[in-house]
């Protein structure tokens, strides 16, 4: 049964974590943050706010999310699930009611799978080039995260609005720290600051908001 409670702290807490992260990869690879503010320029424009509708068109932006998630999934070992039945797994015989946990993190950094796996390549995703590699951020099957297009909807919203409306430079010109916490969620130890200027060409947008 999943109460109001539960939904509210499942769905908040991931997905600002996840855009504090995405903003953090983006202030560490400036060249990615330059494509994806050409692209909402290019497809937006700047005499209006992007909106919910304009996320799906914004193929860049939408790989860049696509690379957080892999990077970083904020439920790094998913939820725990229990076996149904006796069965059989790569050769592991695992029993009926096993506490079963799934290292998504590990799954998405496998140097087998994914070439150069650490480094933020957003590129890796364009025109599906990753199709058919394995990527489980929300997990999969019947316990799946219920919140998945809602969530990738807010994150490409979220991002989309901070890249269109702000120029983004780093404090001092440090390198942002990546440092990962532990946990069940995967937070970031030192939190994101960052110093950002309202846009020139942004500017009628801004002030008749
Ligand atoms: C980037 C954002 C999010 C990520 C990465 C994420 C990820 C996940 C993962 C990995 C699971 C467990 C799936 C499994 O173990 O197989 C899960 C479950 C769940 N998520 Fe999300 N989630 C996100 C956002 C949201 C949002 C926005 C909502 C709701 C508004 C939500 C609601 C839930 C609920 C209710 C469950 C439990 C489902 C169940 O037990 O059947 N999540 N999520």
């Amino acid at each position: 049964m999943i109460s109001p409670q539960n939904l509210i702290g499942a769905g908040t807490e991931t997905t600002s974590t996840m855009t504090e992260w995405a903003m953090s990869l983006l202030l560490n690879h400036p060249a990615v943050l330059e494509k994806a503010q050409a692209e909402i320029d290019a497809l937006i424009g700047t005499s209006r706010l992007v909106s919910a509708d304009d996320v799906t068109r914004l193929a860049y932006l939408q790989c860049i999310v696509s690379e957080t998630l892999r990077l970083y999934p904020a439920a790094p070992t998913l939820l725990p699930h229990l076996s149904s039945a006796d069965s059989n797994v790569g050769g592991y015989n695992v029993p009926r009611d096993t506490m079963l946990i799934v290292n998504a993190y590990a799954i998405h950094r496998d140097p087998v799978a994914w070439e150069d796996p650490l480094e933020f390549r957003p590129e890796r995703f364009v025109d599906g080039k990753a199709d058919g590699l394995f990527m489980i951020p929300f997990g999969m099957g019947r316990r799946r995260c219920p919140g998945k297009t809602l969530a990738l909807r807010m994150i490409g919203m979220a991002l989309a609005t901070l890249v269109q409306c702000f120029d983004w430079e780093r404090v001092d010109g440090m390198e942002v720290d990546m440092t990962e916490g532990g946990g069940l969620t995967i937070a970031k130890v030192v939190p994101l600051e960052a110093v950002c200027r309202p846009r020139v060409v942004m500017r009628d947008v801004l002030q008749n908001f």
